[in-house]
């Protein structure tokens, strides 16, 4: 069992309606440390019937909950944040164990996790409507922003806690209550958030955690009429499935899809800096982030000592269990990721891809991988169309500008791309021409809470974190006043 300081954070069971319950028939799903292949534990199975009963407690909540001031909303969220951080110790050691993250990097999330906590307890108070010019002299107009009403969302396994502060946080600071299912495959780290977030103080069924049938849990989330908004992230496919499902009863929706984020590496470049981004765009948890590169362009000038840097700094990557000191990549999440990495890289190298390093199973067993480079990638294999989710970079080549923007925007994804040059014009040309939700200009990490986090084509609908995180989870009502 895992070495806590304060062992109540790991629950087995789901929050509903400010308890801590089983399923109603008991059953349970195994949770398995992916560097071992241990049982942690389990968490119920719950369906439909639990789901319901998850909305009904956050719509008996709801009007107490939105008659609180921002002000007393926005003091419960702070303790909750404090609590984050006070924890944060536990919190990444449940998340390393169930995910497999190195422990620094699950310490991170925690931080990054808490940060739109904090954020969005400040945002809420700042909501404001607008008196607009009438065009009669005896009639006012008055714009009010109000709570949605209730929500509900749904999270990946790759940032167990901040895929959940992110929809939770601008959710509850607006005054809506939140019913989350997180992934079947982390939900330890979305029960622990839940036991500090009733220990801070939220009312019972303003915040709900359940685990189970995703499909059952969906469905009731979609098609519940009480619900009024939907968050997804995740894949692409399930996104679409929600959206139909929640076509019947005009909920408002927002997705955070998959990606295929380009990363350009132009001749002018500072190479060394290109390659310390290209290490943490690719490789940080793996390979598994919806906005890690996917497909590397180089220009032809630089592409061999590009590529031999970024082999020399990959060859520097250490993997283990997460909560080994040194580790800097762990396992994947579960064995069909490792298929679809060998898959990609079989593809590649059948269709004339040349190997630099790596490209194997890792001999630790699991699901460990190691660190794949793989040079000479054209656009007829598969890794260039989809998401490999895993710790391989594909280095293309190209020659001119024109051809790599090309290239760069031949997908159905756009969720961040990256670039690194010193050329100034050419800096907001391409910025300009990336169809993309997010840019990095010199630098492989752009997420944050105070940045618009979100994706255009099929990368999804809406924004995350920032100001506009909150527009998701307000109505706008127009008040015509007579009688003036
Ligand atoms: N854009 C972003 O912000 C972002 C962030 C992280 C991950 N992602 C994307 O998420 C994907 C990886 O995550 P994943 O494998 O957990 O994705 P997934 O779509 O398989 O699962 C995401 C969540 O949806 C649930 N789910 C699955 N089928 C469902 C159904 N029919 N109805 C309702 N819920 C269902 C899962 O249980 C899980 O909680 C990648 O494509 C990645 O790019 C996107």
């Amino acid at each position: 069992m895992l070495n806590l300081k304060d062992p109540s954070l790991l629950r087995q069971q789901c929050f509903i309606d400010g308890e801590w319950c089983d399923a109603n028939d008991a059953s349970t799903i195994d949770v398995v440390n992916p560097a071992t292949g241990e049982r942690l534990g389990t968490v119920p199975h719950m369906g439909k019937a639990e789901t319901q009963r998850a909305i009904d407690a956050a719509n008996a909540a709801w009007p107490a909950w939105r008659k609180k001031t921002a002000k007393e909303r926005s003091a419960i969220l702070r303790t909750w944040n404090d609590l984050m951080l006070a924890n944060a110790d536990d919190l990444a050691l449940i998340m390393t164990a169930e995910q497999g993250k190195p422990l620094a990097e699950a310490k991170g999330e925690i931080s990054y996790a808490a940060s739109f906590i904090e954020w969005f307890a400040e945002e809420g108070k700042r909501v404001a409507g607008d008196t607009l010019q009438s065009p009669w002299p005896d009639r006012r107009i008055v714009v009010t922003k109000e709570p949605i009403g209730v929500c509900a969302a749904i999270t990946p396994w790759n940032f167990p806690a901040a895929m959940i502060t992110r929809k939770v946080g601008p959710a509850l600071a607006a005054g809506c209550p939140i019913v989350v299912k997180p992934a079947e495959l982390t939900p330890f780290s979305a029960l622990a958030l839940a036991v500090l977030g009733e220990r801070a103080g939220l009312p019972k069924g303003v915040l709900s955690v359940l685990t189970g049938d995703s499909k059952a849990i969906g469905l009731e989330m979609t098609s519940n009429p009480i619900v009024r908004k939907v968050s997804f992230t995740g894949s692409t496919q399930v996104g679409r499935i929600l959206m139909q499902q929640c076509a019947p009863t005009i909920k408002k929706l927002s997705l955070e899809l998959g990606g295929n984020a380009p990363f350009i590496v132009f001749d002018d470049a500072d190479v060394d800096a290109a390659v310390e981004g290209a290490i943490a765009s690719k490789y940080r948890n793996a390979g598994q982030t919806c906005v890690c590169a996917n497909r590397l362009y180089v220009q032809d000038g630089i592409y061999e000592k590009f590529a031999e840097k970024l082999v020399a700094a990959v060859s520097k990557l250490k993997v283990g269990n997460g909560v080994e000191a040194g580790v800097t990549q762990g396992p994947l999440i579960e064995e069909k990721a490792v298929v679809k990495v060998e898959q990609h890289i079989a593809d590649a190298l059948s269709k004339g891809a040349r190997l630099m390093m790596g490209g194997k199973r890792h001999e630790l067993g699991h699901s460990f991988f190691q660190p794949t480079v793989l040079a000479d990638v054209t656009t007829s294999m598969q890794v260039a169309g989809e998401e490999t989710f895993g710790p391989l970079a594909p280095l293309f080549r190209f020659k001119t500008e024109d051809e790599v923007i090309a290239m760069a925007n031949d997908t159905e994804f756009g969720l961040a791309a990256y670039f690194y040059s010193r050329d100034i014009g050419r800096v907001w040309r391409v910025a300009e021409a990336l169809e993309s939700g997010m840019v990095g200009v010199n630098t492989g990490l752009i997420s944050n809470e105070v940045a618009p986090f979100g994706g255009v084509k099929q990368s999804g609908l809406g924004r995350e974190g920032s100001v506009y995180g909150m527009d998701d989870y307000l109505v706008i009502k127009y008040i015509c006043m007579g009688g003036v």
